[in-house]
């Protein structure tokens, strides 16, 4: 079996849990209250902001110049696609480029973006892809099931972001992840697959946490 395969089965549990959360549900029936949205999108901004460093991490600890450019063209896609996207939903949503600028990150994006940034600095190019899967991956199966909903990809307000996570473009991206996972795990020994199993269960957790954070407006409970 694929490593890609065993990760799947194994965290089956838990990705069900974020298909399931409300916030993801709401985004499929159009019920998600537009503030939590708006909460989502500023600190996914400043969540893809790191997340994109892990590329440029990735193109450095890489040893061969296909994946290298991989990794360039995903730090590229993230930087001037997805986060476009964002942009254009502030418009939507009012959030000023003010308010952008200023955004701090919650525990949640913090705790999270740093972890990856941890394991990408620190570990092995496994360790890395590891930590960077579940994000685009859980994304992707997420936007495809979303998209299954009729009416979803059109509704008025997350119309667009179905429509870009469930696109075949992000679903390539995640396709190329799997496989650089599954290449670089072949002739591991089941103790390193442990640890890189431990990564990505880990960032599984985080996305489930990302929902709830959005869900929960959830900042600093000491500013409160
Ligand atoms: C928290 C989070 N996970 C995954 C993605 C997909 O890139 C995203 N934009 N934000």
């Amino acid at each position: 079996m694929k490593f890609s395969e065993r990760l799947y089965q194994e965290l089956q549990p838990i990705w069900r849990k974020n298909h399931a959360h409300p916030f993801v549900q709401g985004i499929g029936d159009g019920t998600l209250e537009k503030e939590k949205f708006r909460f989502f999108m500023v600190q996914d901004y400043l969540y893809l902001i790191d997340y994109a460093k892990l590329f440029a991490l990735g193109a450095v600890k890489a040893t061969d110049v296909e994946t290298m450019g991989r990794f360039a063209s995903l730090l590229n896609s993230t930087l001037n696609e997805e986060m476009s996207l964002h942009r254009e939903y502030a418009k939507k949503f009012d959030v000023t480029e003010e308010e952008f600028a200023k955004a701090t990150p919650s525990p949640t994006t913090l705790a999270y973006t740093h972890y990856m940034l941890h394991v990408g600095q620190n570990g092995t190019l496994a360790d890395l892809v590891a930590a960077i899967l579940p994000c685009m991956w859980s994304y992707w199966e997420i936007g495809k099931e979303l998209n299954e909903i009729p009416g979803a990809n059109e509704n008025e307000f997350y119309g667009e972001w179905i429509q870009m996570y469930s696109s075949k473009e992000f679903g390539q991206l995640a396709i190329w992840c799997i496989d650089l996972l599954d290449q670089l795990t072949t002739e591991l020994p089941e103790k390193d697959l442990k640890r890189l199993e431990e990564i990505f269960l880990n960032t599984t957790r985080f996305e489930y946490m990302f929902w709830d954070m959005s869900y929960n407006l959830a900042m600093w409970p000491t500013d409160e």
